[in-house]
């Protein structure tokens, strides 16, 4: 029996006919043209065509312009068409047609089948709170923030001001890449000792996600050199070397560390909403497929912002939805088709006062995170993460920030700076 994976796009058009549009997706992608074949030549490819799931048209309301005529359609692709990664099923689905004219990828189900290629993130979670051996409340990483061009001092300084202030987790700035002078090893050698010494104060464990750079030929040797020196995470520019990459790394079993996805490039994929692919697609399902542990991307409340629905929908899929959906299959009952979860991170512009918005909409299952909100506390960087996890205290316990403020001065502080939003 064939197994099909299932794309379903948002197509734009004023006077397409959408049902005959959707025939030519499922055909042209995959057997390439169906009508000519002579009849013997059908029942051979049959199993490679590709089937029209739905088509949904809206047609504009009263009032709204020609060119807000849509449809949603539904294509399931079948599997014997591509192999089990992600490259192949990405060209299969939205190769050519990403470029042909307003069409946008908004969801993607994948078969049993596909899954069974794909291990999911390694902890997940469950198994990056188990590392902290925190359960009871949301996680607060740090960004490390303008420290190119920095000697190791300097960068040992930073880092232990802000594994000072209470932060569960670092993250090397994306834009620090291999350079004469904090090369990897020796960022991760003077990053951990300086956590050593914050921990004698805070008495927390703390995950630093070292970026991991370089050639791509090279990048599993250089992930497993910085767990030979101790890395306890990694922070990986996906997009820019693609899911394929992720994948190969979080499936690795040496490489036995937390992933962290960062969103860079994204915003030439998703915001548009007549091309590119959807934001919960590329930043939810892919990189959860792919096997990232935590996954930024913007939140709907800071400097870079995306839309709500977009985040709720990148929450759902990170957390809880189950990426699969058969067509016309049973499945096995030993293929495991539950991906373990991968923790959210909304970032960009994060301060203290957003915390209670964070909250309300991610739940405890969320790791808030901040770079110039931690450094730009104006009592300074220690001041900064503490002035979050009192923001992250108040909020859990039902306080009012303004009212918890009034005791922790920490906070009093970043508020008069950056406000509240509520
Ligand atoms: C757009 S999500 C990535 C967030 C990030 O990496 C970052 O450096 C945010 O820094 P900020 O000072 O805006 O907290």
């Amino acid at each position: 029996m064939s197994s099909y994976c299932l794309a379903t796009y948002r197509s734009f058009d004023e006077k397409a006919d959408y049902h005959k549009k959707a025939t030519g997706i499922a055909v042209g992608l995959t057997v390439g043209s169906w009508t000519d074949l002579p009849e013997a030549q059908k029942a051979s490819m049959e199993k490679h065509l590709g089937k029209v799931v739905a088509v949904e048209v809206h047609e504009p309301a009263p009032g709204e312009p020609a060119s807000s005529r849509y449809a949603d359609i539904t294509i399931a692709y079948p599997d014997v068409n591509f192999s089990r990664d992600i490259p192949a099923l990405l060209v299969t689905v939205f190769g050519k047609l990403s470029m042909d004219g307003k069409i946008k990828l908004i969801d993607l189900a994948f078969s049993a089948d596909f899954l069974a290629g794909f291990p999911g993130p390694k902890f997940g979670m469950q198994g990056v709170r188990d590392l902290l051996g925190v359960y009871d409340r949301p996680l607060l990483m740090s960004i490390f923030k303008s420290v190119v061009g920095y000697e190791l001092p300097a960068l040992r300084e930073q880092f232990y001001l802000q594994a000072a202030g209470g932060v569960d987790l670092i993250k090397d700035d994306e834009i620090l890449f291999e350079n004469p002078l904090t090369p990897i090893e020796k960022r991760i050698a003077i990053c951990l000792e300086a956590a050593e010494q914050a921990k004698k104060e805070t008495h927390q464990k703390l995950l630093y996600a070292t970026n991991l750079t370089g050639p791509t030929s090279k990048l599993a040797s250089q992930a497993k050199k910085a767990v030979a020196e101790g890395a306890n995470a990694l922070l990986f520019n996906v997009l820019s070397y693609g899911f394929d990459v992720l994948h190969e790394l979080s499936a690795d079993p040496e490489i036995n560390i937390p992933i962290m996805a960062h969103p860079a490039m994204a915003g030439a994929m998703y915001p548009s909403p007549h091309y590119g692919i959807s934001a919960s697609v590329l930043l939810g399902k892919l990189m959860r497929l792919a096997g990232a542990d935590l996954v930024l991307f913007p939140s709907p409340y800071g400097s870079v912002v995306m839309p709500k629905e977009e985040n709720l929908a990148i929450k759902h899929v990170l957390l809880t939805q189950d990426l699969h959906k058969d067509y016309t299959y049973q499945v096995p009952a030993d293929v495991k088709l539950k991906l373990a979860t991968s923790f959210p991170v909304p970032s960009a512009g994060i301060h203290p006062g957003l915390v209670p918005l964070i909250l309300r909409d991610f739940g405890h299952d969320v790791i808030v995170n901040a770079g110039g909100g931690v450094h730009g506390h104006p009592m300074g960087t220690i001041a900064g993460g503490r002035a979050f996890r009192q923001a992250i205290d108040a909020t859990l316990q039902g306080h009012l920030l303004r009212e918890y403020a009034q005791t922790h001065p920490e906070l009093q502080s970043a508020i008069d700076t950056w406000g509240i939003k509520e």
